[in-house]
């Protein structure tokens, strides 16, 4: 297995707090990891140290081997990151802050590899407006792609979701999930919204107080970690399918679709198998809130941490 990033043994205090604790994971090749914990539990902490902005007190960062503290620019030249809100100048347009932004590359960028990052995040019909004149999304694309001219193996954003609406989310997450399936970027995600990183991440690694306590894989997470979770019905006739599921327990209507609350994994068979018994028809079945569940089964009474 290829690790593009190793964290290693990371400690960093911040005045005579010990903020970041013995922290080492490691990401594999092409995978996208959600990098979740409650406020305050040291993720932006953690990235400004894999990105260089801060020192690390002891412990050590690898981006393709090379050490961030001993081999810095060459550890940095295959990383990509927005951490704060990306410095993009609103009075240029798009093409010439993409330009302005090759030029202080460490690493030469061609005008080819402008337009393919432009592609990329589908920002071609906006290369010759103003930036000021961009949507909070488009910015967002935009970041995206200055800080992919490089072409970074491994690319970090910090709350890469913050203010964008649910399109700007999704489209987001569809270039995201390009670029790592196509072009083999990995990619760590710090956010706080657990449905979006359960769409978006195939991994979650999830720390409190500046420690790592658990590293989940997303299809596995339910079985896992999450005792029970709630189980989203369409069937028809919907009196008819509400009845047979009474029987299994509580039923409420979320979203226009039947939500059966609290069940564990193996009971969808057992469902579908009574709804088609008693002649229901059977439109469609998923279930909710999975990562939210492992989340606060491994954080446990963090729930009032999450915004
Ligand atoms: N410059 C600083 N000086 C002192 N303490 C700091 C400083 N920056 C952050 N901290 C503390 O470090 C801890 C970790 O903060 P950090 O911002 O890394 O957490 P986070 O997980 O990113 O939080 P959030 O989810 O709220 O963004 C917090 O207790 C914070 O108060």
């Amino acid at each position: 297995m290829e690790y593009p990033l190793k964290v290693k043994e990371l400690n960093k205090s911040l005045g005579k707090k010990p903020i970041i604790k013995n922290m080492s994971f490691q990401l594999e090749r092409g995978a996208i990891y959600g990098f979740l914990g409650p406020n305050g539990s040291g993720k932006t902490t953690t990235i400004r140290m894999i990105v260089s902005l801060i020192a690390p007190d002891s412990g050590d960062v690898e981006i393709e081997g090379k050490s961030v503290r001993t081999n810095r620019e060459e550890a940095l030249a295959h990383i990509g990151a927005i951490v704060e809100d990306p410095d993009l100048y609103g009075y240029l347009t798009g093409r010439q802050n993409l330009e302005h932004f090759a030029r202080m590359s460490a690493t030469p960028v061609s005008k080819e590899r402008i337009d393919e990052v432009v592609t990329l995040v589908e920002l071609e019909g906006a290369m010759q407006k103003k930036v000021k004149s961009y949507s909070l999304g488009m910015k967002q694309r935009l970041g995206i792609a200055v800080s992919l001219l490089h072409k970074p193996s491994v690319l970090i954003l910090d709350e890469p979701t913050n203010g964008l609406d649910p399109k700007g989310i999704r489209d987001l997450r569809h270039y995201l999930q390009r670029l790592a399936r196509e072009d083999g970027v990995t990619l760590l995600v710090s956010s706080h919204q657990l449905n979006e990183i359960e769409m978006l991440c195939d991994k979650a690694i999830i720390i409190k107080h500046g420690e790592v306590i658990e590293q989940i894989s997303m299809n596995t997470a339910v079985k896992e970690k999450a005792a029970t979770f709630n189980i989203q019905i369409e069937a028809e006739p919907v009196e008819q399918a509400k009845s047979v599921l009474a029987g299994f327990g509580k039923v409420g209507e979320v979203a226009g679709k039947l939500e059966l609350e609290k069940q564990p994994y193996e009971q969808i068979p057992k469902l579908v198998n009574a709804l088609v018994a008693a002649g229901v028809n059977v439109y469609g079945m998923s279930y909710r809130n999975r990562l939210e569940d492992a989340y606060f089964s491994i954080t446990e009474g963090q729930k009032e941490d999450v915004s």
